[in-house]
């Protein structure tokens, strides 16, 4: 049994993740953790069964539950001092929460290393976003000309999205930086061809309806490839979490991305 708490429980994936470690056979939740508290939270699927109660402060409720794992599915600007302080308690975090810079990633890595205690890090759970940047990865050493489309629910805090980022990170190993379009393109309206990485175009669309999307559009002579993903509901990445909260005490240091759990 490997024993987890959950930070962000009462968020839209926190409630999602609660039920997720309940249902796993090999995992047992210990604690749970939301800013907002319990009473503002609600009743949370099976936590009374389980004797758990949501708690506001992460560092007693790591202290006295001592868990083995921490799920973390919170805010850009809180992740990396949740990350850090259930490192620093010899916890092992499962981060969803996306937005850590390189700079606080190289940090975690070194803290994961100095306590020995292994962090794992994955922008997106789901197994079909995972098979999507490996394929665009393999497309892009064929067809390097690629423009990315994330479109997500308009309560997302960060844009891109996380996946987007790790999606172009991974094309970016494989072809040769360059400038995409024409050289004499102007942009009209600011922002019109998108967030550009190392020459990619990235482009965030925020609107009701959605959940988590992405195209990643080729282009070549006389042909287009397009390669897509939907998440049609959080019950999507729950597979990819409860697998990364089985596995992550059996790795070291820092690992970065659920393909690195998989077999291709
Ligand atoms: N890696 C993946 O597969 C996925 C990642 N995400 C990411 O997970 C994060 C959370 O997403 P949602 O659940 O949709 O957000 P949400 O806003 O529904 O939930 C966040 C929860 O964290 C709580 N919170 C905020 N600050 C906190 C703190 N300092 N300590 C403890 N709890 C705190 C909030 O009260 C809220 O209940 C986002 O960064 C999102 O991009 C979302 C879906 C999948
Ligand atoms: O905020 C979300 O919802 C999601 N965030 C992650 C990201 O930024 O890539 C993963 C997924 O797209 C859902």
């Amino acid at each position: 049994m490997v024993t987890v708490l959950v930070n962000g429980a009462c968020g839209r994936m926190g409630r999602a993740v609660l039920k997720a470690v309940q249902e796993a056979e090999d995992l047992q939740l210990v604690g749970a953790v939301d800013i907002t508290g319990g009473a503002d939270c609600g009743e949370l699927a099976g936590l009374k069964a389980n004797g758990v109660k949501v708690e506001t402060d992460l560092q007693a409720a790591l202290d006295r539950m001592k868990p083995e794992v921490m799920i973390d599915f919170t805010r850009p600007d809180v992740v990396f001092h949740n990350v850090t302080t259930a490192l620093k308690a010899k916890v092992s975090p499962v981060v969803g929460t996306t937005g850590l810079s390189d700079e606080q990633k190289a940090e975690i890595k070194k803290l994961a290393e100095e306590n020995d205690t292994p962090a794992f890090i994955a922008p997106n759970f789901a197994i079909g976003a995972v098979l999507m940047m490996v394929m665009a990865k393999q497309a892009a050493k064929y067809m390097p000309e690629v423009e990315i489309i994330e479109l997500h629910h308009d309560n997302k805090l960060d844009a891109p999205s996380g996946t987007a980022v790790q999606t172009a990170a991974m094309i970016a190993e494989v072809r040769a930086e360059h400038k995409q379009g024409h050289p004499d393109e102007k942009e009209k309206l600011t922002g019109a061809r998108g967030a550009d990485y190392e020459g990619m175009h990235i482009h965030s669309v925020r609107l009701p309806g959605y959940v988590a999307h992405q195209e990643v559009i080729f282009g070549g002579l006389g042909q287009t490839l397009t390669i897509r993903h939907d998440s049609l509901n959080r019950e999507s990445f729950m597979p990819g979490v409860v697998l990364a909260a089985q596995k992550v005490r059996g790795l070291k240091g820092l690992t970065v991305g659920l393909d690195k759990l998989l077999e291709f």
